[in-house]
């Protein structure tokens, strides 16, 4: 959407205003226009203003500014874009005497109407060298430019037409009509898109400026005419001088282009003077003059279509529908409804008088033109595309035929091709060649064009010119031919492209699905892990590891392990002392006397040191039976038993189930070792003097040495059984005290103990007693 521009021209005085004192009450500079500070005050001792006044307009020309820097910089635009299809409207707006005319048709616009195209040319060059840019008017000077600008433009054809008529008494009358015919008022009617369009007016085509001048003459003079023959004054008509320029693209340029047509049209509008008529000091001398009846009516009209245009403009600035306008109320509004509803670039000239006098119709003006910069109008560009479908139709109507032409050349090509392929196939390549080589001698041989007829050398001529056809469309399947082989290998490379885009794709598929499959695996186990964990929740003992915890249980563990493995290397010395023992029991029977009380004492000296493990027991099984009764032993199983059970008690105090450790067994064991160590000691003093006797009484060194050495041995047997059985028993209590209570976090933690433990106890076991054996 675009804004209507409206500008502004105060005029300077003429002379009769000088002559009558009269004041300049207005300043106006670029955009604005303001009372000056004396006539302010003026105004405001007058009480017709408040404060200082100021409208702002898209440009506002002063005294000084002329019609031609008038055109070049608000009008030329407007008058421009209509070559590319955008309509244009000019409307000059303003008081009688305000300058209107002069700015639309020049100063020496009488003279120039008046000189029957002889000289206008010569008339606006003078006006050009003399600086005198008011001669012509805007008019002028916009077709002036517009010619100028088709006659450089190679591109296009341009076809103008002018027509020219007047609003009189909301009738509309033809301006370029014969004489005889000036009476008959116009119709309107409606166009494809219900814009009014006027019915059966004359339009002139117009190629130079001289035509333009001629038209506007006519016009002119019918005025006067009518003025005479209707008894109207001319001043009181609105006046339309309509410009239609139509563009069409220049063909024969570029045959594969479509034509491209466009249609503008141009208003140049000069309103009848805005002022009421009986303020109006013309106007007065207009109603002297003429009857009071008809310009009564005269003025009711111009008032009518004036108060109707301003009305219009107000409603479209409160943006109200455009149903709701009233554009059918008069010729005036009606007429310039397309150039205020849209595709209308619209320029509005307000003319002022500068007087101060003529404040109040100054004011007026200012306040329309303040209302119409609010008019917004969407503008398009005109294409005539009836024009230009019907010029593409027929452009593409013979597109298809030469296409049909060309398809049919091909298929005939097509055959004799074939034909060829077929000679090949039957002949071999040289034979061909002789024949195209005999063909070509007899071609060559032939009669000169001078022996045949007129016939016979148009018909070589056509021959000649289908051959070389021929052989250009042969040329043409060749390459088409190759094009075709390339294009199938490109088709082979993209298939086989696709193929390995498929695998891969097929590859991932399997990938993927594996994939999935781990999931649901690991999705099962985290599942199975959550159930469990939920059911320890259950439990009341359950107590989460915290890190603290973990870091115990390592300590806890890695001190098994270390007790363990001292363990292991006592009993590994202990059962090299055994094996070291061995030879003992087998020496002859004198080296065994002359060390029996050595090695005792290395025994005993084992046993008080510790490091004789519990399964082993150095008593003569004869005297063990008499000396260390069952019951003895028994209460050592006891003592184990109550131990293991307490341990067991223990388990909820403490957070691990305290397991008899090595130091624990260490005391339990020197516990029995010190019940033992008296024992022995008497034992083998009993043994030792029993054997004396029985040594002294049998008298032989043999039968003793070998008793010695069985009761040593059934000893040995009998210690390491006693052993074993303790060892059942205190596992029974520990598994029996381990069912007991709930599977918790300890459990857990003593399986991990005793499977390290009872591994190596398992071991330390078997090697201690294949070693006793
Ligand atoms: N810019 C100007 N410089 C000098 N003289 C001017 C200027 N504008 C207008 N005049 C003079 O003022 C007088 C009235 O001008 P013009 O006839 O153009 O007024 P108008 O608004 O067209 O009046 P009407 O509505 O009656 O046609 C003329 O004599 C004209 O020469």
């Amino acid at each position: 959407m675009e804004k209507i521009s409206v500008c502004l021209r105060i005029r300077p005085l003429n002379q009769k205003e000088i002559n009558d004192n009269e004041i300049i009450a207005w300043d106006a500079n670029d955009q604005k226009i303001q009372l000056n500070k004396i006539c302010l005050k003026e105004l405001i001792a007058q009480k017709k203003v408040v404060n200082s006044l100021i409208y702002e307009f898209n440009h506002c020309y002063g005294q000084q500014a002329d019609n031609y820097f008038l055109f070049s910089t608000s009008v030329k635009q407007v008058i421009m874009q209509s070559l590319d299809g955008i309509n244009g409207t000019v409307i000059m707006y303003g008081q009688t005497g305000s300058g209107k005319t002069f700015t639309m048709l020049g100063k020496r616009n009488q003279e120039m109407l008046q000189n029957n195209n002889s000289n206008i040319q010569q008339l606006i060059k003078d006006s050009f060298a003399n600086n005198q840019y008011n001669d012509v008017g805007i008019l002028i000077y916009s077709m002036m430019e517009l010619f100028k600008q088709i006659n450089i433009d190679e591109k296009r054809q341009f076809e103008i037409k002018c027509s020219y008529y007047e609003i009189y008494n909301e009738f509309i009358y033809d301006l370029l009509r014969e004489e005889n015919e000036l009476s008959e008022p116009l119709i309107f009617g409606t166009d494809y898109r219900k814009e009014f369009v006027i019915k059966n007016i004359k339009e002139f085509n117009v190629t130079s400026i001289e035509d333009v001048i001629a038209c506007i003459s006519k016009g002119e003079k019918n005025r006067h005419y009518a003025e005479t023959i209707l008894n109207h004054q001319s001043s009181r008509s609105h006046t339309i001088f309509k410009v239609l320029i139509s563009a069409y693209s220049n063909e024969s340029e570029e045959e594969e282009n479509f034509t491209f047509s466009t249609e503008a049209c141009i208003n140049f509008i000069d309103l009848a003077g805005s002022e009421k008529i009986t303020s109006s000091p013309i106007s007065d001398d207009i109603t002297r003059n003429s009857n009071r009846k008809d310009r009564n009516k005269e003025s009711s009209a111009i008032n009518k279509s004036l108060f109707f245009l301003t009305r219009v403009i107000a409603l479209k600035t409160q943006k109200v529908p455009p149903q709701h306008i009233p554009y059918r109320n008069s010729t005036l509004t009606k007429l310039l409804k397309s150039s205020l509803t849209g595709n209308f670039k619209t320029l509005i000239l307000l003319s002022i008088n500068p007087g101060l006098s003529q404040y109040d119709q100054t004011q007026s003006t200012l306040r329309f033109g303040t209302s119409a910069k609010l008019v917004e109008s969407k503008i398009e560009q005109n294409v005539n595309f009836d024009a230009s479908y019907s010029n593409n139709q027929q452009k593409l109507n013979q597109l298809i035929q030469k296409n049909k032409q060309n398809e049919k050349i091909i298929q005939d090509q097509q055959k004799i091709i074939d034909s060829l392929k077929q000679q090949i196939q039957t002949q071999n390549g040289s034979e061909i060649l002789t024949n195209f080589k005999q063909s070509e001698i007899q071609l060559v041989s032939k009669p000169s064009v001078s022996q045949f007829n007129e016939t016979d050398v148009s018909l070589l001529e056509k021959t000649q010119e289908l051959n070389s056809q021929l052989q250009q469309e042969m040329e043409k399947n060749v390459l088409l031919e190759k094009n075709c082989t390339e294009l199938h290998k490109r088709l082979q490379k993209s298939n086989e492209q696709i193929l390995t885009y498929f695998n891969s794709h097929k590859e991932m598929e399997q990938q993927i699905k594996e994939l999935k499959l781990q999931n649901e695996k690991f999705e099962k186990l985290s599942q199975n892990a959550l159930n469990r964990l939920s059911c320890y929740e259950g439990q009341p003992n359950f107590k989460k590891f915290s890190l603290e915890d973990l870091q115990n249980l390592e300590h806890q563990i890695q001190q098994c392990l270390q007790e363990i493995k001292i363990e292991k290397q006592r009993r590994n010395s202990f059962q090299q002392l055994n094996i070291d023992a061995m030879p003992l029991f087998t020496q002859p029977t004198e080296t065994l006397r002359s060390d029996r009380s050595s090695a005792s004492q290395d025994f005993r000296r084992i046993e008080e040191e510790d490091s004789l493990p519990k399964s082993y027991k150095k008593t003569p099984k004869k005297d063990v039976k008499q000396l260390q009764p069952k019951k003895q032993q028994q209460s050592y199983f006891k003592a184990t038993s109550n131990r293991l059970s307490t341990l067991s008690n223990n388990e909820n105090k403490s957070p691990l189930l305290k397991k008899p450790n090595l130091r624990d067994a260490k005391n339990f064991a020197k516990k029995i070792q010190d019940q033992k160590i008296q024992k022995p000691t008497q034992v083998q003093e009993e043994y030792r003097s029993k054997s004396n006797e029985n040594h002294s009484q049998q008298g032989g060194q043999q039968p003793e040495q070998s008793k010695l050495k069985n009761d040593i041995q059934s000893l040995a047997d009998r210690l390491y059984s006693l052993s074993e059985k303790f060892q059942l028993n205190r596992d029974s209590r520990v598994s029996q005290s381990r069912k007991s209570t709930n599977i918790n976090r300890t459990d857990i933690i003593y399986e991990t103990e005793s499977e390290l433990l009872g591994d190596s106890r398992t071991t330390i076991h078997k090697s201690n007693r294949s070693a006793m054996k």
